[in-house]
């Protein structure tokens, strides 16, 4: 759906020159939610305005929805852009219009008839939970109410792609994760693309099938969610996994554990999905006469199971421990047994 290659983005300065993208190669697929992350400056606003033409870039080629967007102009590109729907971390809606009036805006500039437009706008309001508040103004909303309109807004051309430039930043944990569950739900029920940029691990995890990470302007690291929480490689991809999953397995913490736990073994494990942490635990205590104690760690879930560490304790005869080690390793999870230095 989207291909980018070797793109690269050059803002000439009165005297310098600043390389806000650089060298990116990208594939994103029909139907993927792509998560693209990076902190500040690493050039993700300026790829996602390269992806939808406001930018053209020095070098390079983008194509979205089979149309190479950096070589076409005039009523070519506003068709191009028709295709993709954008939603903003500020929502960008109009204040002077009403719930109704802000999503049916785009539809009016596309020439549609009021009876097809009001077609489309009680549909897109029931899509994205809005009903009963059509007559309100944004400023009579909620922020999570407001990105509601912002979706509605973006979807109404019936867009290919749904670009989000830190769709979640500015709302709450709780306002975030169901804003996030209707963008799941749009990708299912529409099988849209959706690329989103943001600076926050967790949105990745949450509902992002690949990530790309962005540094300096570069693409540092890509692959599945999964196996990027599994395997980071660089040191930038490390400090937001680490974001999400903290071990804080430091020497001194696991020296620690061990001290307090002189009987019995300390074991990390370390959870990358397909096994669901919470039956792994009822299943050991269940089927081995063995004493298990969480000691700490934090696992999340993603889009295919849970990520992250657990420390325990498990206590009792040497053999069903160590049967109950084997048990767990067969679930895909791994254990390791912690010593002393
Ligand atoms: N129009 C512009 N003119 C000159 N330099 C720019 C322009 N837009 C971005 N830059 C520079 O390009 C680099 C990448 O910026 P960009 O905004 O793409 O990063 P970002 O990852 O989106 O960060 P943020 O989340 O803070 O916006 C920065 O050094 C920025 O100063």
């Amino acid at each position: 759906m989207i291909k980018l290659s070797q793109v690269t983005k050059i803002y000439e300065l009165k005297d310098s020159t600043v390389t806000a993208v650089k060298n990116v190669d990208m594939n994103i697929n029909k139907g993927q939610i792509f998560g693209i992350i990076g902190y500040s400056g690493a050039g993700k606003s300026t790829l996602i305005r390269l992806l939808n033409g406001l930018e053209t870039p020095t070098k390079g080629t983008i194509m979205v929805a089979n149309r190479e967007i950096n070589h076409i102009s005039g009523r070519e590109l506003r068709k191009a852009r028709q295709e993709i729907g954008m939603i903003f971390q500020h929502f960008n809606l109009l204040w002077s219009r009403t719930v109704e009036e802000n999503i049916s805006f785009p539809l009016e500039i596309a020439g549609m008839s009021k009876k097809e437009r009001s077609k489309i706008v009680k549909e897109l309001i029931k899509l994205v939970g809005l009903e009963g508040r059509e007559k309100a103004y944004p400023s009579q909303l909620s922020g999570g109410q407001k990105q509601r309109v912002g979706i509605a807004r973006a979807l109404a051309n019936k867009p290919k792609v749904l670009l989000c430039d830190e769709a979640t930043s500015a709302l709450d944990p709780q306002t975030t994760d169901s804003i996030l569950e209707l963008l799941v739900d749009i990708n299912q029920k529409l099988g849209l693309t959706i690329v989103l940029i943001t600076h926050e691990m967790h949105v990745i995890r949450k509902i992002c099938h690949r990530v790309a990470v962005m540094e300096d302007g570069e693409v540092v690291e890509e692959g599945n969610v999964l196996d990027v929480f599994e395997n980071p490689e660089q040191p930038m991809t490390k400090r937001f996994v680490n974001q999400v999953i903290e071990p804080e397995s430091s020497n001194e913490m696991i020296e620690n554990l061990l001290s307090q736990h002189p009987e019995g073994k300390v074991i990390q494990l370390t959870f990358v999905g397909d096994t669901a942490e919470m039956p792994l635990i009822t299943n050991v205590i269940r089927k081995f006469d063995v004493n298990f104690n969480i000691l700490q760690g934090k696992v999340s879930q993603t889009h295919g199971g849970a990520v992250g560490t657990m420390f325990v304790h498990v206590d009792g005869d040497i053999k069903e421990v160590e049967q109950a080690i084997q048990y767990i390793r067969q679930q895909k999870v791994k254990a390791e047994v912690l010593s002393h230095e």
